[in-house]
């Protein structure tokens, strides 16, 4: 195991002035009691809403908080305790923070990196290279930070994080803000790490299609505790409990005749967009119906978005997310 999580809580005390003169504590539990485990080139990726402890779960994996209980070992050393050692092993990247220096050129925090990490003059230059070529900086390696776009600035982040060749990356929201074409650039990458170079994934994204394409385990937080932990192979599967169909009538068409579990969610003209719920419902039989009663010029069948599981799984909360893949587990 690369990463070992034993029932680790963070909690946070707040100051609050209360008044003129009145000092007020007030704690914040932001994981209570959370476990798991992480075998060496997985990509896992850590989802929850807002506050539900994602980032502290990440800055613990790095070193920079301490836990309040439990044990963390990562590469087999004390995150906290053995900081500056396991920095030369890992690398994390922070979509709201930069390590990149904001009046100089990239160029300039790698050369910097590259002393800090103690790597030699050749393998740098060799390291640089490769980088350079691997998220295309070459057109504004040597213009100011502050000069660039927020896709140009990422991709040097990552090239920045990826410098002394780390075994684990964590990455907090590292495509936030990016158009289509520079997230895409940046998921490419990471994917290529992960399945190529065997670089252990560590990621905390909103976005369900960064994490579907990077990722292949996935825990879901919630409020400080693990709501589901599972492979998002297996959490579509589980949870995925109806199928969208979307039919292309040759002409606008009223009523369908739908059996019950079936529902239209969507109608533009012809082109209507339909829910079937496979507990009630088989998915052969709605098609089979809507082509034999119909013209119908093109017809697709698709599971539900990720998001919609997800949001599913939140909204059960604690334990009863848990609960619902059991249950999902034992329908088969
Ligand atoms: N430095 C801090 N001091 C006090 N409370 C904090 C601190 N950092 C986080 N918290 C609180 O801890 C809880 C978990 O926060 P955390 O940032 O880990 O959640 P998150 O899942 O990353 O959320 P988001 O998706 O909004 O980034 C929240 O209630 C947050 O307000």
């Amino acid at each position: 195991m690369c990463i070992e999580v034993d029932r680790v809580s963070k909690r946070y005390i707040l100051r609050k002035i209360k008044g003129w003169t009145r000092l007020e504590w007030q704690k914040i539990e932001a994981l209570k009691g959370v476990s798991f485990k992480v075998e060496p080139g997985r990509a896992l990726a850590l989802i929850g809403p807002n506050g539900a402890g994602k980032s502290t779960m990440i800055k613990l994996l790095c070193g920079i908080l301490s836990p309040t209980q439990g044990s963390i070992k990562v590469l087999g050393m004390d995150p906290f305790k053995d900081r500056s050692r396991l920095a030369y092993r890992i690398s994390s990247v922070f979509g709201q923070r930069s390590q990149l220096w904001y009046h100089l050129p990239p160029i300039d925090t790698f050369q910097l990196l590259g002393r800090i990490y103690d790597i030699d003059r050749t393998e740098l230059k060799k390291r640089m290279k490769e980088l350079v070529e691997l998220f295309d900086l070459s057109s504004f390696l040597y213009q100011p930070v502050r000069k660039l776009s927020l896709g140009q600035r990422m991709r040097c982040e990552i090239a920045a994080a990826l410098i002394h060749n780390p075994e684990i990356l964590f990455l907090d929201e590292p495509t936030i803000g990016l158009d289509v074409v520079a997230r895409s650039m940046v998921i490419d990458v990471l994917k290529d790490l992960n399945r190529s170079k065997n670089v252990t994934i560590i990621l905390t994204s909103h976005d369900t299609s960064d994490i579907e394409r990077i990722c292949e385990d996935v825990i879901v937080l919630n409020e400080g505790r693990i709501v589901l932990e599972s492979k998002i192979r297996e959490m579509r599967k589980n949870f995925f409990h109806s199928k969208i169909i979307e039919v292309e009538f040759s002409e606008p068409i009223n009523d369908l005749n739908l059996p019950p579990g079936a529902r239209v969610i969507d109608q533009n003209g012809s082109i209507v967009r339909l829910e079937v719920d496979l507990k009630t419902c088989d998915v052969n039989e709605v098609v089979s119906r809507i082509v034999t009663y119909n013209m119908v010029r093109d017809i697709t069948i698709q599971d539900p978005p990720l998001e919609s599981i997800i949001h599913h799984i939140y909204l059960s909360g604690y334990p009863a997310g848990r609960e619902a893949e059991r249950n999902a587990q034992v329908d088969g």
